[in-house]
């Protein structure tokens, strides 16, 4: 039998990210394993923020838009994040929510695919990604179909004008081989859409490696951009010209400031802004990715598949009445593990009681998320323990863990 605790300090003795938790606001006894849904606080943000209040907008005030350079900020924070994604820094901007910038990219995709209007994605993907779709399909612009995994090779036909689908899966953390499936698209005559909110800053991509034609990326998790922090949207620079989204506000304008009477899009993805920046939340934003980039991708994905390994190996051995439903193998999973259990909610409810954060997700999934800048090994040693103890105790019972919240 592995002492799994010993081997936990082993690893993060030898850890060399282990010095960036500090950077992290987070109490010394928190096992924060759900940093997949929301990513902590970085150190540096608040300070951010509150220059950005006093000195940026309560002194510079309007001036800011162009002495803090506040009018390239989503840009600025696109190109930041184009090499965790292997994309060009003039292939990204931050802006809007992802279920917004989904819209903008689903309609820009069909619009490039003149007398196709099928947009593929799996059944169990994330809700807003195949909402986004029947929205558009209500407006008689797309027409949505499902295929399960196994299938997608299968239901890509001469009707496919896209292909979307979320690179690593919320609930099960599977990940599509991005190449394979992009190139199948591509030879179907479809272009793809990959929604990388369960990817960046945690499992290696290479949109250009793979020929992905489009992406969109959320902010508030592995790069700690804070709750509500605004999204990415990526497009292959080869489809720079062509592009054409529906949302046409005036700051994807070539020349906002002239305020002409007729929308003339802006060059590449600065079209794909709409309405004006939210600085203050993209300023955050900015501090979460600039820590990410600066430990490197590299780094974190190593760390990641090390935290996912050592927790699925120990839950086996510890638990093996919570069989865990992520693949087996590191390579083919994100930074997140699943396990199924009939009271799972309890089970969570109760671990967050023990200051171990992880999350539910419906009907039966207790989800752990390894964030790779902050998760420590004895975090994971931690969520084992405490819940072999839980499940033993039969302390999960408490009636006040069954009690339903509203975000789960
Ligand atoms: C795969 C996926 N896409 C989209 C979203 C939602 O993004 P937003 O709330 O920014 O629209 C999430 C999670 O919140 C997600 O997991
Ligand atoms: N986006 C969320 C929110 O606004 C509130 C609570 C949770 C979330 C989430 O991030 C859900 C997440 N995408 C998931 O994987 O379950």
């Amino acid at each position: 039998m592995t002492d799994w605790k010993a081997e936990a300090e082993r690893l993060d003795k030898a850890d060399p990210l282990a010095r960036y938790r500090g950077d992290f606001l987070l109490d010394d006894d928190l096992a924060y394993l759900d940093g997949n849904s929301l990513g902590a606080l970085p150190r540096a943000t608040p300070a951010r923020i509150e220059g950005v209040v006093q000195e940026e907008w309560g002194k510079g005030l309007i001036s800011s838009w162009n002495t803090a350079n506040w009018i390239d900020l989503p840009q600025r924070v696109g190109a930041k994040i184009a090499p965790l994604v292997g994309a060009h820094e003039n292939e990204i901007v931050v802006a809007d929510s992802v279920s917004v910038n989904l819209f903008k990219l689903i309609s820009a995709a069909l619009s490039m695919r003149d007398g196709r209007k099928v947009v593929l994605s799996e059944p169990g993907n994330f809700p807003t990604d195949l909402y986004m779709i029947d929205g558009l399909e209500g407006q008689g612009l797309a027409q949505r179909r499902l295929a399960e995994r196994d299938g997608i090779e299968a239901a890509l036909d001469n009707d496919v004008a896209l292909l979307l689908l979320t690179h690593v899966h919320y609930k099960s953390g599977e990940m599509f081989d991005m190449a394979r499936l992009t190139k199948a698209a591509h030879d179907a005559g479809a272009l793809v859409l990959w929604d990388l909110s369960h990817s960046v800053g945690a499992v290696p991509v290479d949109l250009n490696g793979a020929g992905a034609d489009f992406a969109v990326g959320c902010g508030y998790k592995y790069l700690n951009g804070g709750p509500g922090a605004p999204g990415f949207a990526f497009v292959a620079q080869r489809h720079h010209d062509g592009l054409q989204q529906p949302l046409s506000g005036w700051m994807g304008h070539a020349k906002p400031f002239e305020f002409s009477d007729d929308y003339r899009p802006a060059p590449g993805v600065d079209q794909l802004l709409c309405g004006t920046p939210p600085i203050l939340s993209m300023s955050a934003l900015e501090v979460g990715v600039d820590l990410m980039t600066g430990i490197g991708i590299d780094a974190l994905v190593k760390k990641s598949r090390q935290l996912s390994e050592f927790t699925r190996a120990a839950m086996a051995q510890a638990l093996p009445e919570l069989p865990c439903i992520s693949p087996d193998e590191p390579e083919r999973r994100g930074s997140q593990l699943s396990f199924r259990h009939d009271h799972a909610y309890e089970l969570c409810q109760a671990l967050i009681a023990r200051k171990v954060i992880g999350d539910f997700r419906a009907p039966d999934i207790l989800r752990l998320g390894f964030a790779p800048a902050y998760v420590r090994f004895a975090d994971c040693w931690r969520a084992v323990s405490e819940l072999r103890d839980i499940l033993e105790s039969g302390e999960w019972q408490k009636a006040e863990y069954a009690e339903r919240a509203p975000v789960t």
